[in-house]
């Protein structure tokens, strides 16, 4: 079943008579069980796109759909969505965390009693029960994150959409955000997750949706993605590799790692062999593909830097 579902969404900012065309025709779709990490770089359209699914931004063309309701005509819509956006903003910070989950609980229409009672569960399951009346404010960078997918929990939407849900926070946090990111979706529910971290999309998605400069320009699941780049990417490996020839293939583009090298696009194959002739090689293979290399090449964004290591210098 499809929880969320946006079709050929438009926006473009208007000022001093010049227009930013901040979203493009972007279609998405997110079914039950779902994480889809909605990536792309900085400017790309993202939190646009979020906004107007979070019926925050009102799109000039286009449609959402969030659990068969469009929350552009239907405010009834947002019932079914929670969102941590921007941080962990949407909390207030004097409160406690209890008195946060009964505060927004209500607000969302629930009675006092019910607030409470799912608050009580949340900070249970949240392992926060031993903070539930410290305010927010004296509370871990971790913990306040922890409150606020709470928060966007309480009223218990199916479509949950989180904005850098681990920005700034430490290995163990992270990885305790990472948990319930994954427990959440086995619950029933669709997450929209956005986030620059892309190591972290690519072990958390069951699909990737790639935006560029308002455009999408890749939706598929995560590891069809990844097999369709990794027969493009080779990996040469050589007993020894020459100051000389190091030079002439960072030239051409490709990654040398010690004395190996990494040719990031099969058309290099061949000319690398080139250059290489008549040394001895090790092994040629092909190398599997992660989800950083896949987001370079299709937004073209600024490469990775050479990776020259042991000793080995252009
Ligand atoms: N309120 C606004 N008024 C005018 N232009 C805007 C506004 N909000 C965003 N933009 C522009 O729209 C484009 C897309 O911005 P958006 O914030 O959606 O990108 P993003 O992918 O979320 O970026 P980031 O990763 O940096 O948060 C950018 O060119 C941005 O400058």
């Amino acid at each position: 079943m499809l929880l969320l579902q946006v079709q050929h969404l438009h926006k473009a900012y208007r000022a001093k008579g010049k227009a930013t065309h901040a979203v493009q025709d972007v279609s998405l779709q997110i079914g039950a069980q779902e994480v889809l990490a909605f990536l792309g770089p900085n400017g790309a359209g993202k939190t646009t796109t979020i906004k107007m699914i979070a019926g925050l931004v009102v799109p000039d063309r286009g449609t959402v759909s969030i659990a068969g309701r469009d929350p552009h005509r239907d405010p009834q819509a947002l019932r079914s969505v929670g969102a941590v956006l921007e941080g962990s903003r949407n909390l207030y910070w004097r409160l406690t965390p209890a008195e946060n989950l009964e505060y927004f609980g209500v607000l969302r229409g629930l009675s006092r009693r019910v607030a409470r009672q799912r608050a009580r569960v949340l900070l249970d399951r949240f392992e926060l029960s031993h903070k539930s009346t410290t305010n927010v404010q004296k509370l871990s960078r971790g913990m306040q994150q922890k409150v606020a997918i709470a928060v966007a929990l309480i009223h218990e939407p199916p479509l949950l959409l989180l904005d850098e849900p681990t920005l700034g926070l430490d290995v163990e946090a992270t990885q305790t955000v990472k948990r319930l990111v994954r427990e959440i979706a086995s619950e029933g529910r669709a997450i929209l997750l956005t986030t620059h971290q892309l190591d972290l999309a690519e072990e958390l998605s069951d699909r990737v949706a790639i935006i560029n400069q308002g455009k999408i320009v890749t939706e598929q699941p995560t590891q069809t993605l990844l097999q369709q780049f990794s027969s493009a990417v080779y990996r040469v490996e050589l007993p020894s590799l020459p100051d000389d020839r190091v030079a002439r293939l960072i030239d051409l583009g490709a990654l040398i790692e010690g004395t190996t090298i990494h040719i990031p696009d099969p058309t290099l194959l061949y000319p690398v062999l080139d250059i290489l002739k008549p040394l001895p090689i090790v092994r040629l293979e092909t190398e599997r593909a992660t989800l950083t290399d896949i987001f370079l090449k299709l937004t073209q964004a600024t490469p990775e830097p050479m990776l020259v290591k042991g000793g080995v210098h252009a």
